[in-house]
């Protein structure tokens, strides 16, 4: 009998197998850490190996709190045997996102969406590749761009509220988000043709499946099978082939007819892209990038705007104030409410509700924590982060810190956003976007997309909480790829208002 099967027969044997590998573990880490490696932190009960993960799991905001409070702004937690460096605070964010890939990488930190988004595709590239595909997102979802967006944006908002909503009913907000924002989203940058055939060809119901793809612990084990890896290839298998389709029909036309104009949506700015060595996407490269800003932008801009109607409609007072601006902006002559088509210039006149937006998102950024693997070792102040850790920064944690946002940076103020306030804000303190070579892409069409869809709903319907708890903020749910509110406080009952 080999070792293996002699240890498997009892389970006294197989309790000291693990102990003992546990100790190998902790031994190594031990001699691996440098003198100056950050602080360590740990509270009780602390757990070999999983480290802190009950508290992590738990209250991760609250725990990272306690942790720079006691260790500073740069100190390593252990998760699943990984030792995970924070760096906190203005400069702990600068050194994090001014590093070079070749020392903070994050195709490796973000390798399980390798799953997802298909081989070859961003996270998944040699790091050139992926600065260039990045860099297609900055052509395809600038705010010159959005100029072209925005009929269609506020087409789809009017439509959907319409036939989903009607007059007067009750609704789950975060859902009816949800759904509205992947159809602006296709529309505006899968194309016309797409959206028409995202029902009936199967792509939503697959689509869902790549949407739930997302599991957590694959981040600390990316190797580990992924329950979703099928259904993830059959799904992108179904999109290569229509967007496949698609893409010869407009080639189609295009050498039909010289007068043709393509739509001007981001699959028509990946067809023409080329990278530095003259090539063109291919069609799996194509599939993979649209399939990851589709997923990028839903979530994060659902949470948002579900986030931003509990504050405006529990705390009234900035309500008043938005309402006032939505009037003095859109009110014609007669009192009513400027119905049609919003320009992009209009959209841009709105500084109080941007400065409850950006509160919105101080708040509840959506990506709790970025993180990168340590390729290089890295010196901060008095420490060195050693090769092997992966090193984060939370925005969930960071804003909320007082040193960053005064002694009531737990409560709900757009002031902290005038143009007069910002001028204080320390380089790096709001990051809900990222920042520096990683800062989110389609930061600005999301800005523009939240304010043009949660504007023409609070114009349109008068809008109040319902069910358990409707009176409360929600609390925050760290289970869904973005930290979303509960959904047991995300119902609203609507109704249309008089004037709209
Ligand atoms: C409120 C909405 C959004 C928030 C808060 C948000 C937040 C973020 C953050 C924090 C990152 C950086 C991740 C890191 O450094 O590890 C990021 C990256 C990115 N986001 Fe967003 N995002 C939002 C909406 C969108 C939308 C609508 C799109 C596309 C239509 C998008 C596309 C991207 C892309 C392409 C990247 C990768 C950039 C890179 O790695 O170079 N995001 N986003």
């Amino acid at each position: 009998m080999d070792f293996f099967s002699e240890v498997l027969q009892d389970p006294w044997k197989i309790v000291a197998a693990f102990a003992l590998a546990l100790l190998v573990h902790s031994l190594l880490t031990f001699i691996k850490t440098p003198k100056n490696a950050p602080p360590f932190y740990r509270e009780q009960p602390y757990i070999p190996w999983l480290g802190s993960l009950v508290q992590f799991a738990t209250g991760p905001r609250e725990f990272l709190q306690r942790a720079a409070k006691a260790k500073g702004n740069c100190f390593t937690i252990q998760l699943f045997g990984q030792q995970m460096t924070f760096l906190s605070g203005s400069e702990g964010h600068q050194h994090f996102f001014r590093a070079k890939e070749k020392s903070f990488d994050i195709r490796e930190a973000y390798a399980m969406t390798v799953i997802t988004f298909g081989p070859g595709v961003c996270y998944d590239c040699p790091q050139s590749k992926m600065a260039q595909q990045f860099a297609f997102f900055k052509d395809g979802l600038s705010d010159a761009r959005f100029i072209e967006y925005m009929e269609l944006v506020q087409d789809e908002v009017a439509t959907f509220f319409d036939q989903e909503w009607g007059d007067e009913g009750e609704a789950d907000l975060l859902q009816s988000l949800s759904d509205l924002y992947t159809l602006t989203s296709s529309r505006c940058l899968l194309g016309e043709e797409i959206k028409k055939r995202w029902k009936s060809s199967g792509m939503a119901e697959h689509y869902l499946a790549l949407d739930h793809s997302f599991v957590p612990i694959l981040f600390f084990f990316p190797s580990l099978p992924n329950p979703h890896k099928n259904k993830c290839i059959n799904a992108r298998k179904l999109f290569t082939k229509i967007f496949q389709e698609v893409i010869d029909e407009r080639k189609e036309k295009m050498k039909a007819d010289s007068d043709y104009k393509p739509p001007q949506d981001f699959l028509q700015v990946l067809m023409e892209a080329k990278y530095r060595d003259g090539k063109s996407l291919t069609i799996t490269e194509i599939t993979g990038i649209l399939v990851g800003i589709l997923l990028g932008g839903q979530h994060t801009s659902n949470v948002t705007g579900t986030w931003l109607m509990s504050h405006l409609l529990k705390e009234k007072e900035w309500l008043e104030k938005v309402m006032e601006e939505q009037d003095s902006i859109f009110k014609d002559k007669e009192g009513k409410l400027h119905p049609a088509t919003l320009s992009f210039e209009e959209v841009q006149k709105m500084p109080i509700f941007d400065q409850v937006l950006s509160e919105t998102l101080r708040l509840h950024p959506p990506f709790f924590q970025l993180s990168r693997a340590v390729k290089e070792a890295s010196t901060f102040g008095d420490y060195v982060i050693p090769e092997g850790h992966i090193v984060n920064i939370s925005p969930g944690a960071a804003h909320r810190l007082p040193e960053l946002w005064g002694e009531n940076a737990e409560d709900f103020n757009p002031s902290h956003f005038t143009a007069e306030a910002k001028k204080e804000h320390k380089p790096y303190s709001w990051i809900p976007f990222g920042g520096g070579m990683h800062q989110c892409g389609g930061r600005k069409f999301a800005w523009n997309s939240l304010k043009v869809s949660l504007t023409w709903l609070l114009r349109n319907y008068e809008l109040e909480f319902v069910g358990k708890g409707a009176e409360e903020l929600p609390k925050e749910d760290y289970t869904t790829m973005v930290v979303a509110p509960t959904s047991s406080h995300t119902r609203v009952k609507y109704r249309r208002r008089k004037n709209a």
